[in-house]
Order: structure tokens, then sequence, then C-alpha cells
């Protein structure tokens, strides 16, 4: 008997507000995959952190909080703010946060949920630590001030009206050199991803191009 083949993963990176999101959404659920968003999970953990009152810096406390970590801790939190933003960046910094996360994030992929033949994941290091394995790498991003403005109509949509514009800039700004800079797994596109710049795409655009690079490294 042959073996079962492995789990179609497609790994999805880039920075924050590129569109990451909108568009594994979409490619999940094209090709019939689940979909993992793991800047949840670190969004997840600097919520903990801050509904605590804990410093998320602190790497003690960090790491308990990723160990203990239950999505079901942030089922009725927002963990959309800039604040959580910020705290999911500080502790992403910290190698044992990663490592806590980890498990998980490979188990998600080894092992996709309901029986489907693989995932999309996002994030910041899917192609690069998290399934260097991948057959399809999507690294995808954005001029700073686009990216920003998106985030920035998206925060707005949900009645945060005392957010500026450039405050918002200037915190896509910070996290993108925090993710970018940090040691363990900083967020760089794999030497195999294929860069989608969507600063002047709209989703459907950028979707289109994904399903061509996607068409031309699976197996027929
Ligand atoms: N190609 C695009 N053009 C314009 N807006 C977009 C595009 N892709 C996503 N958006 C919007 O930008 C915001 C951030 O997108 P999202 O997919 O959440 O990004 P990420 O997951 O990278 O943070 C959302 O409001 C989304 O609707
Ligand atoms: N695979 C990942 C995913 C997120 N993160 C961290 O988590 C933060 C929040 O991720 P996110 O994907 O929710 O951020 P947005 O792109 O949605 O703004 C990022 O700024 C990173 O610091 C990470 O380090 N590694």
């Amino acid at each position: 008997m042959s073996d079962p083949s492995p789990p179609l993963i497609i790994a999805v990176d880039g920075p924050a507000a590129s569109g990451k999101g909108t568009l594994s959404r979409r490619l999940a659920a094209y090709y019939g995959l689940a979909y993992l968003d793991t800047g949840m999970l670190y969004r997840g953990v600097g919520w903990v952190m801050l509904s605590r009152q804990l410093d998320p810096r602190r790497v003690d406390d960090a790491e308990a909080a990723a160990r203990a970590f239950s999505l079901d801790d942030i089922a009725d939190a927002d963990i959309r703010t800039p604040d959580v933003g910020r705290a999911a960046s500080q502790v992403a910094v910290q190698p044992p946060v990663r490592a806590a996360l980890l498990t998980y994030q490979r188990r998600f992929a080894a092992a996709p949920p309901n029986g489907l033949r693989g995932a999309v994941l996002d994030g910041r290091d899917i192609g690069t630590v998290v399934c260097p394995d991948a057959p399809v790498k999507l690294y995808v991003t954005a001029d700073t001030e686009v990216r920003a403005h998106r985030r920035w109509s998206e925060l707005m949509a949900r009645d945060a009206r005392s957010l500026s514009f450039e405050n918002v800039l200037e915190d896509i700004r910070r996290r993108d050199a925090r993710d970018a800079g940090r040691e363990e797994a900083p967020m760089r596109p794999a030497a195999d991803a294929v860069i989608i710049d969507t600063t002047t795409l709209d989703p459907d655009e950028v979707f289109a191009r994904a399903l061509r690079e996607i068409d031309r490294r699976l197996p027929s």
C-alpha cells in the first residue's frame, strides 16, 4: 500500500495589513483547505498579557502565557486592536513564546481539521520556519502607507474613531521593524517564495495572481 500523500500546504507570509488574511481565506475556500491565521495565536498571547496587566516584554510571564494558551481564552476578546497587535509583536520576539506556539501550528499543518487535504497558514515565518517544505510559498506585501491606510479604514469601520492615520502608520512601521529585526524567525520571504506586491492590486487581482502562481507549482 502506498503512503497517503502529505497534506497540501500553502504558506502565506508578509507584513501587517498586506492582505494575507483576505487572500488566505479565499485560497482555502477555493482549494478546499483548512485555514490558520497564526497571527491570532500571537495576538492571543499578547491579549492575555494585557488583560492580566503583565508587561508583554517579560519573557517568563509571556512564556507561561504561551504555554497555557488556549483559543477558548480569546473566545470573546477583541484581539484586532493596535494595542494587542503591539503586544503580539513584543511577545513574538521571545524564542520560548515562539517555541510554545510552534507545536500547535505544526500539528495543524500535519493534520488539518475536519479531514481536509491540506491547509493555508498565514503569518510571518510560515515559509521559513513553520512549514519550510510547503510546495507553495507566497509573500504578500504592499507599500507601508497603503497598508496603513487599509488598516486605518478597517479600524474606522469598526468604530475606532479616535485613531489617527498617522498613529496607525507609526504603529505599523514599528511593528514591521520589530518583526523583521528580531533574531528568532524574523519576517522575511523564504528563498523559494513568490512575492506578490498588492500595492496597486485589488483583492480579486491578488487572488487571480496567486492562483496562477499556485497552479504552476502544484502537481497536476
Ligand atoms: N488587495 C487589497 N486591496 C485593498 N484592500 C485590501 C486588499 N487586501 C486586503 N485589503 C483590506 O485591507 C485590510 C487588511 O487586510 P488583511 O487581509 O486583514 O491583511 P493581513 O492579514 O495581512 O493583516 C482589510 O480591511 C482588507 O479588507
Ligand atoms: N507567524 C507569525 C504570525 C504573527 N506574528 C506576530 O504577531 C503579530 C500580529 O500578527 P498578525 O498577522 O495578526 O498581524 P496583522 O498582519 O494582521 O496586522 C505580528 O506583528 C508578529 O509580531 C509572528 O511573529 N509570527
